[in-house]
């Protein structure tokens, strides 16, 4: 039989300070917690959640039958490979949006992506799937996410600005309108973007330059 949708529970992959800001956002939605998969037993375990050992084990799918399963992996790259394995299983995935969050109507949003406090993300953005908005980032209008990139607190990205995949956007960072960021690339905290960047590039500074090339 299947559970009714407010029985389901939500499991979660990793358990550190990432993790800890998706468990405030589960649990003032009224969402229960499961527990957490994660290589290692969290011994300080603040939220008193149950260990369930590694994803990768023989009876996941058995304890996650008819429950969610969330990443909380701030690493984009560490992330985009959990969610390949979630996906590759079949388990089920969901977006969690902080009650908070001022999200346009008009705003797509994909599968295990994370959205956190007081983050606004206006209108016609499209986010990817394995993305996390920070703790009160700003994503102006028509903006495009990739997949599993990270847009860090407090960083503003103005209106039409394109993120490629994997990209991470440092703490309080900002871009000017209408800028690409390439796969993969990182911009530093409290830079200023004001032209395009290429992929696979370290930015950094006011106005942002580039640092180096990651390997
Ligand atoms: C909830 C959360 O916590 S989410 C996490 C948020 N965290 C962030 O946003 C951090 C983003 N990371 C950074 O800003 C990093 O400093 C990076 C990625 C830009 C560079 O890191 P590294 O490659 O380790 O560079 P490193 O620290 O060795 O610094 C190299 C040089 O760049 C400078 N530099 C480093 N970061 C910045 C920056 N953000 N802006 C301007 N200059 C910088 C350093 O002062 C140093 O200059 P120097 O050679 O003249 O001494």
């Amino acid at each position: 039989m299947d559970n009714p949708q407010y029985l389901k529970k939500i499991f979660l992959i990793g358990y550190s300070g990432h993790a800890y800001v998706v468990l405030d956002s589960i649990s003032e939605q009224g969402l229960t917690v499961g527990g957490y998969f994660a290589k290692d037993y969290n011994v300080d375990n603040p939220y008193e959640l149950d260990f369930f050992g590694d994803e990768m084990a023989e009876d996941v799918g058995q304890i996650l039958t008819n429950h969610y399963i969330f990443p909380c992996i701030g690493d984009n790259k560490v992330r985009e490979r959990v969610i390949g394995f979630i996906a590759s299983k079949g388990f089920s995935q969901l977006a969690i949006i902080d009650k908070t969050a001022l999200v346009s109507e008009k705003v797509t949003i994909g599968l295990s992506t994370f959205v956190g406090k007081n983050a606004c993300i206006n209108s016609l953005v499209k986010i990817g799937k394995g993305v996390i908005i920070n703790t009160g980032a700003i994503i102006e209008h028509e903006c495009l996410i990739g997949d599993f990139s990270h847009v860090a607190p407090n960083a503003t990205l103005a209106g039409n600005v394109t993120l490629g995949k994997r990209v991470f956007f440092g703490v309080g960072a900002v871009a000017k309108q209408g800028i690409t960021i390439g796969d993969n690339s990182v911009i530093g905290a409290g830079s200023v973007v004001i032209s395009d960047i290429p992929a696979n590039e370290v930015w950094a500074g006011n106005p942002a330059r580039k640092m180096k090339e990651l390997g």
